[in-house]
């Protein structure tokens, strides 16, 4: 054989072998309830010749193990987004896993702060994640350098946390086409986060500010970007979690309409109208209210979905059309008019069957409310939450529904529905800032006390989180110490902080003189073993 082939046939044996491995990966419990729609090769094709070893493995492995102890028993792990990694190490004395929030890191870790549109740079929580990926590697060395200096009976009665809590990190939209998505999940793995959520909304077009204006992707294009994450996981031999997350809830846009399987939620007028459009350019030019102008048009236009401009139709019937002989009534027309629609028919499929039943052309036109940014109006339901999520389910390891300001029942009805689907279906949850918790949407003093621990055992919520909103928290504290710096002085240190904070019970709260959590005994450690000592010499 010649050299050159020689080398050719340990290439292609490489690959092969590479092909075996994946398929052997995707075997093992943590990758087999995961469906592909690409094969090993594709993938083996797609990864370096020699393996990156991937960093957050450990922690991805502990989240999933995590996340289905929690499944089985029925209860929840429950975290709050942090930045910062000094608060992380005290988070680690109560909480198992660690948020990363986009929201607070644009807020707070990058140099052009604002509020939470998902445009801070595409690299700012991998960032993140990696500062507190890399701290708590450090608190985990500082500590098992003091404990190691112990004998094991000693051992029992000292701090021992597990610091090592794995990091879920929001991976937004994407942040761009599908290749910046898959840079981003490289990105946030390599820093090392255990679990990644990807959501459902349009680039460049989140939005918290004004009461309308959530946008979403259509569903194929929420499908490839989820897709995109796991490719990305599967190339880089990942075990990293992905968190399909959906964002619909309470959405008022939708960038297009090339998927059918959204028809069903688009809204479109009804009357044959001027362009909303045109209607707000001529108010904000009059000097009018182009808010005001807004809710006059959408009422004046009759806006509505196709079905619903269906239903109308048919009830104003005052008898039947000729065309229909078995019909008796419009009821029947009706249920028979929804009997042939469904999940993906097609606003022109539906059109043709409503002129079958109906005789008569249906006015609707989607296109004259489009937004000034072309955006589509669309209606919210948790029917249409629940068929983005059973789309993407199987490509992903949790699913979580966004909801603002929940209904109980909407939250039932999802996970419900999904559990009929899915029936070991692992879910994630996020909690809300200065929610007003209406009694009249099953909300309770009583009920928010238990609501987290029944979602956990009714519904399988095994991971819940308040992402950004304990800074409130975090806030109220540093206000009353600052309050307190300036009034008391060293005296009020002294008593509010100081003595509290080395009297608690039954660990001193970690602060510079605790020589352990500040590193001050790993140094000395570092300094000595240069030196030549030993330093293993144990108390
Ligand atoms: C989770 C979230 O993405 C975040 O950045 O923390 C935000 C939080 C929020 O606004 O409630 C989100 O849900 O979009």
């Amino acid at each position: 054989m010649p050299e050159q082939w020689k080398d050719l046939v340990e290439e292609q044996k490489s690959f092969e072998d590479e092909v075996i491995r994946i398929d052997e990966w995707w075997k093992t419990p943590r990758q087999a309830g995961i469906k592909r729609p690409w094969t090993a090769s594709t993938i083996a094709s797609l990864r370096n010749t020699v393996p990156v070893p991937c960093l957050a493995n450990a922690s991805a492995l502990k989240l999933w193990a995590l996340l289905h102890e929690h499944r089985s028993r029925g209860t929840t792990e429950l975290t709050f987004g942090a930045t910062d990694p000094i608060a992380v190490s005290q988070m680690a004395k109560y909480m198992r896993t660690v948020y990363v929030s986009g929201g607070l890191s644009g807020f707070s870790e990058n140099n052009y702060p604002g509020m939470d549109h998902a445009d801070y740079p595409w690299d700012t929580v991998p960032k993140v994640v990696e500062k507190i990926f890399k701290s708590q590697q450090w608190h985990d060395q500082r500590q098992r350098q003091v404990r190691m200096q112990h004998r094991i009976e000693q051992r029992a009665r000292m701090e021992n946390w597990d610091y090592l809590m794995p990091i879920i990190a929001d991976g937004d939209m994407g942040f761009g086409s599908l290749t910046a998505t898959l840079k981003s999940t490289k990105a946030l793995v390599e820093s090392g986060a255990a679990g990644i959520h990807i959501d459902d909304l349009a680039l460049g077009l989140k939005k918290f500010t004004i009461g309308q204006g959530r946008t979403i992707v259509p569903t194929s294009e929420y499908e490839d970007r989820v897709k995109a994450v796991r490719m990305q996981l599967d190339i880089m031999g990942a075990e990293t979690l992905l968190f399909a997350r959906c964002d619909l809830d309470h959405a008022d846009f939708i960038t297009s309409v090339i998927d059918p399987r959204d028809h069903e939620y688009i809204l479109g007028a009804t009357r044959n109208v001027k362009p909303l459009q045109e209607v707000i350019d001529e108010a904000i030019t009059s000097g009018e209210s182009p808010t005001a102008a807004r809710d006059e048009w959408l009422v004046s236009a009759g806006t509505m979905t196709f079905d619903e401009a269906v239903e109308e139709e048919i009830l104003g019937f005052k008898q039947q059309p000729k065309s229909i002989i078995n019909i008796q009534s419009n009821d029947d027309l009706l249920n028979n008019y929804k009997s042939r629609v469904g999940y993906g028919t097609s606003l022109s499929q539906r059109r043709a069957i409503a002129k079958e039943l109906l005789g008569v052309n249906i006015f609707f036109d989607w296109e004259i409310p489009r937004s000034h940014n072309g955006q589509y109006l669309y209606r919210s339901t948790v029917k249409a939450i629940i068929e983005r999520a059973t789309v993407v389910a199987p490509l992903g390891d949790v699913s979580w529904a966004r909801m603002d300001l929940p209904d109980y029942n909407d939250i039932k009805a999802y996970h419900e529905t999904m559990l009929s689907r899915f029936p070991s279906r692992l879910f994630a949850f996020s909690w809300g800032g200065e929610w007003k918790f209406p009694s009249s949407a099953g909300w309770t003093a009583e009920r928010l006390k238990t609501v987290s621990q029944d979602m956990a055992k009714d519904y399988g919520v095994v991971w819940q989180i308040q992402p950004m909103y304990m800074i409130q928290g975090v806030n109220m504290e540093i206000e009353k110490s600052a309050e307190m710096w300036v009034n008391e002085g060293m005296g009020g240190y002294y008593e509010k902080i100081q003595l509290p904070a080395t009297q608690r019970k039954p660990w001193k709260v970690d602060g510079y003189e605790k020589m352990s959590w500040c590193g001050g005994y790993l140094s000395d450690a570092f300094f000595a073993a240069i030196a030549g000592e030993e330093i293993l010499q144990k108390k």
